[in-house]
């Protein structure tokens, strides 16, 4: 094998990467801005950021000594600040550099959490817009410091010029845009008047805009609605829940007040008037130094608040640079953690001191609030008692329910405990519907709260065990009866016996498990496939194969009758439809075979009915 003659190439020469900007703005906005208004949030973002910069630098001055001022007048966009600006050679590094961001050099690593930038790639925002960004700045380090002007194109190219110091006697900074006419959608004066309010309205600096008459209007007049003062408490209250509707469109059931210094936070969370589906996670609004990054921010609550929707404003939140979400990092967690306690403080309060707001929340959030009970200690001791559950007492909280019992009962199923209710609460039991969804596993928690009440599961032996037995006598005048009717329903693995219990117009009970019934079409499967591998595989899972049980109540004058029935056949097709009947009754599926037997009994039963009468 010969090796390729390297000698023939020399060492290779070193080139550098062309960046194609125009691909890189279409991919920008294509796949990492939702909208080309995003532009106008780069701007103000960036004003933003130099503002910040220049009071770190002047920390004495007043907090609205700088500023923002937007222009827009039809056939261009301004926005000027007051921040740090930018000598030529910041120009050239961080300006015309993409992806390099002032707010990650070394020296301010710091200071990073200070600014919501750090990407280096917002201002190419501006292209989505304009062909050309025109920024004349004078940086606020040192008095010689002059103007500056570069101008930045879509095609790659930039220009960059000094200029005397008059043509910008104080330091700041102005981007100008001259807007392509396809974009006049995002540019005309009252579309960037109504972007600047959406994005800027909780700015803490003085922001204006001007639409070309020479009138700056603020943008932000009032601070947030929570920072303002008000007469009353309740006057508080209406503000907030107003604002709340304003910016998401519902009444809230209640509007709980954020103030987390701790991690540097304020806004309100909204809670939700209607249920949502458990697990349903909500968009939130978040504000980064006032300025409104996303609407859609789903991490900065855990997963079970899904009650609430929240406006916040963070000190030090980290974008990622999409601003549509967050940083994934320790201040995001320290935030996510503050709130959580803050929302289970809230219902702690209204659990001790506030019932009817209380009682207000859990209609409408009553699954929510289950689902987070399962996992949150807390929240199951404080709400547990409040809960609605389906009880044999009809709809009830726990509390109320095991007030007058030391022993609660819960099904395993919905259908269990259609067909055991009302025979159990005749008997004086007291059942829970344990078949929706973290009922049963709550129920079986309520001892940790009331420790002198005892829940266990409702299985057939239970209730079999508090019907009464019949005596002797009629046992054994029943006897016959009862052999028949073994035989006939043989076939679906039911057991027959006679009982006494209340109501007495139920003729029979048909006591049955969804894990019974799966078992044996398991065991008879294997019994079809028997010496086949899928016989074996079926047989070796065979455990003991549960009966079903159809419990005839003496009581009922129809059963008294049917077990002195003489007739053989009519005593089994007598038996076939009390079974029909209780299986119709529990509402569970009824499988094909049960519902030919409803059909056979029924027409068996009419037959004899016509031909006693002819
Ligand atoms: N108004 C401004 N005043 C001073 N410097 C600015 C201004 N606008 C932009 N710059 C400088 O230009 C750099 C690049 O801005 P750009 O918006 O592209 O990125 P960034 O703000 O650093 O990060 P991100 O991509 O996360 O927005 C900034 O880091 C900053 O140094």
């Amino acid at each position: 094998m010969t090796l390729p003659d390297t000698a023939s190439h020399p060492a290779g020469a070193d080139h550098t990467f062309q960046v194609d900007l125009r691909g890189l703005v279409d991919l920008l906005s294509h796949h990492l801005y939702s909208s080309p208004r995003v532009y106008l949030r780069e701007l103000m973002q960036n004003a933003v950021d130099a503002l910040t910069a220049r009071h770190a630098l002047e920390p004495a001055a007043p907090s609205d000594a700088f500023g923002i001022r937007l222009y827009a007048d039809g056939s261009l966009v301004r926005v000027e600040d007051d921040g740090v600006g930018l000598t030529e050679a910041d120009v050239h590094t961080f300006l015309a550099t993409i992806g390099r961001s002032s707010k990650r050099a070394e020296r301010i690593a710091e200071q990073r959490a200070d600014f919501i930038g750090q990407f280096g790639i917002g201002l190419l925002s501006c292209f989505l817009v304009a062909d050309e960004i025109h920024v004349v700045s004078r940086s606020a380090h040192g008095p010689d410091a002059g103007a500056v002007e570069w101008r930045g194109r879509g095609d790659g190219s930039y220009t960059i010029r000094t200029l005397p110091a008059s043509a910008r006697p104080r330091p700041g900074t102005t981007v100008t845009l001259t807007p392509r006419a396809d974009a006049g959608e995002w540019t005309r004066p009252e579309r960037v008047h109504a972007l600047a309010r959406h994005f800027g309205s909780l700015l803490r600096h003085p922001v204006t805009f001007d639409d070309g008459t020479g009138a700056g209007v603020s943008i932000n007049p009032e601070p947030a609605p929570w920072a303002r003062t008000y007469p009353t408490p309740g006057s508080r209250a209406r503000a907030l829940a107003a604002y709340g509707e304003d910016v998401f469109g519902f009444t809230p059931l209640d509007t709980i007040d954020l103030d987390l210094p701790a991690v540097g936070l304020k806004g309100i969370a909204c809670v939700l008037p209607e249920a949502v589906p458990a697990g349903r996670r909500h968009g939130h609004r978040v504000h980064v130094k006032g300025m409104l990054l996303s609407e859609q921010a789903e991490e900065i609550l855990p997963e079970w608040a899904f009650f609430v929707r929240c406006v916040v404003d963070a000190e030090s939140l980290r974008p990622t640079a999409s601003r549509e979400s967050l940083y994934e990092d320790d201040t995001l967690a320290a935030v996510r953690d503050a709130l959580a306690d803050r929302l289970r403080a809230w219902i702690a309060r209204a659990a001790a001191s506030d019932p009817d707001l209380l009682a207000r929340f859990l209609q409408v959030h009553h699954l929510a609030v289950k689902s987070l009970a399962v996992h949150d200690d807390e929240i199951l001791r404080m709400l547990l008692p409040w809960l609605p559950f389906e009880t044999t007492d009809g709809h009830s909280t726990l509390d109320q329910f095991a007030r007058a019992r030391r022993t609660v009962l819960v099904t395993s199923s919905v259908e269990e405990f259609r067909q055991v209710a009302a025979i159990a609460s005749a008997a004086g039991l007291g059942v829970v519907n344990g078949g929706y969804t973290y009922d049963r596993e709550l129920v079986h928690r309520l001892p940790e709260i009331k420790p002198e009440v005892t829940v266990a599961d409702l299985d057939p032996a239970t209730l079999t065990a508090h019907l009464d037995p019949v005596d002797r006598e009629t046992e054994l005048a029943a006897a016959p009866y009862l052999a028949l009717a073994r035989d006939a329903l043989a076939v679906f693995d039911c057991d027959v016996a006679l009982r006494t219990f209340q109501p007495a117009s139920a003729p029979a009970l048909l006591i049955d498990s969804r894990e019974a019934r799966h078992e044996r079409t398991r065991s008879q499967l294997a019994r079809e496939q028997e010496g086949g591998l899928w016989g074996d595989i079926l047989g070796a899972l065979r455990q003991e194969a549960p009966r079903a049980q159809l419990i005839l109540n003496q009581l009922n004058p129809l059963v008294r009758t049917a077990v002195a029935i003489d007739e053989p056949e009519l005593a089994r097709t007598s038996a076939e439809a009390l079974y029909g009947q209780a299986a119709l009754l529990s509402r569970r599926p009824l499988r094909p075979s049960e519902s030919s037997l409803i059909n056979r009994s029924f027409l068996d039963l009419l037959a004899h009915a016509l031909r006693k009468d002819s």
